[in-house]
């Protein structure tokens, strides 16, 4: 199969015919594959190459040091999870052993005035634990910054696609509490366990998540057509793919897709950088097409059910 690919700057160039005809492409490719390869989207490359090799410098200090940014109590959203703690397939019902990665996770830089629920106080509006690793934070802010500002573009082609206004999204995502992650998947050596993957198979919990594999990289593939096809990790491209509440909120119009990285024995190591965006904690997602295939829910405390889901 060739990977659907989609041009964002194409798209916001094109006026009339021209646009609608690309809003129906985003349209069907969601439908069917629920994953493309996004160019066209002006992040400059100078801002993810700095967190890059921020990652890359942080996952190589020694274990000890990478504790101090650990989650402080355990369930607490953000900081540095190491190896063999996550087994992504567990979300699916799947037992297996834990993927073979370690990760760095932050969330939202800034608590939006009025913010109070407890819940959200407690969960998503944590702090991020910062490593002690001299230009880290920046570059994690501006490329975080910068996560935030594709998605709201991407959101406009995706009201496009849904026949809604351009900008319908905007008022339930403009205090979103997106999650960015950094994957470190270490070489692997000799043979993996039995079902042991570096990210086994799953769905993502939001609305849209926004990757950056490590350029020409291997192993992630996504079930579509009832095969498993690997995603081509094209130099200066993103991945996306929209999730679990996406496909809620357009009542199953568009596909959440199973994905996983693979592994295999002797691979070199491979590192990504994840965006997870999630709408406004208390944006009410209700189905787009009016039905009640799905009762309404919160952002928030429905992120918070999938985490709880799989113990996190
Ligand atoms: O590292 C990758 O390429 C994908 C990771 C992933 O699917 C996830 O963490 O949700
Ligand atoms: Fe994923």
């Amino acid at each position: 199969m060739q990977f659907p690919v989609f041009d964002l700057a194409a798209f916001e160039a094109s006026e009339g015919e021209a646009r609608q005809a690309l809003a129906r492409t985003l349209d069907t490719i969601l439908g069917e594959t629920g994953f493309l390869v996004l160019r066209g989207h002006g992040v400059p490359e100078a801002l993810t190459e700095a967190v890059w090799d921020a990652a890359g410098a942080f996952f190589a200090l020694p274990p000890e040091v990478k504790a101090k940014s650990a989650p402080p109590r355990p369930g607490a959203p953000y900081g540095w999870l190491g190896p063999n703690v996550e087994a992504l397939a567990a979300s699916k019902g799947e037992d297996t052993p834990p993927d073979l990665k370690e990760s760095f996770n932050g969330g939202p830089q800034a608590v939006p005035d009025g913010m109070t629920d407890p819940e959200a106080v407690a969960s998503v509006y944590q702090p991020t634990p910062w490593p002690d690793l001299p230009g880290f934070r920046p570059a994690w802010q501006a490329y975080y910054a910068a996560m935030e500002d594709l998605a709201n573009r991407v959101m406009v082609a995706f009201a496009a696609a849904l026949n809604l206004p351009e900008d319908y999204f905007v008022p339930l995502i403009d205090a979103p509490i997106s999650a960015l992650r950094a994957l470190q998947y270490p070489a692997t050596i000799g043979q993996p366990l039995d079902k042991q993957q570096r990210a086994g198979a799953h769905t993502d919990y939001g609305s849209l998540t926004i990757l950056m594999p490590q350029p020409h990289s291997r192993g992630l593939e996504v079930m579509t057509g009832g095969d498993w096809v690997e995603v081509p990790a094209e130099p200066g491209a993103f991945v996306i793919n929209i999730g679990d509440l996406m496909a809620r909120w357009t009542a199953d119009r568009w596909v959440s897709t199973l994905h996983r990285v693979v592994a295999k024995p002797d691979q070199p190591a491979r590192r990504s950088l994840a965006f997870f965006h999630q709408p406004n904690w208390a944006a009410e997602i209700v189905p787009l097409d009016g039905s009640d295939a799905y009762p309404p829910v919160l952002s928030g405390p429905y992120l918070m059910e999938k985490f709880r889901a799989t113990g996190r």
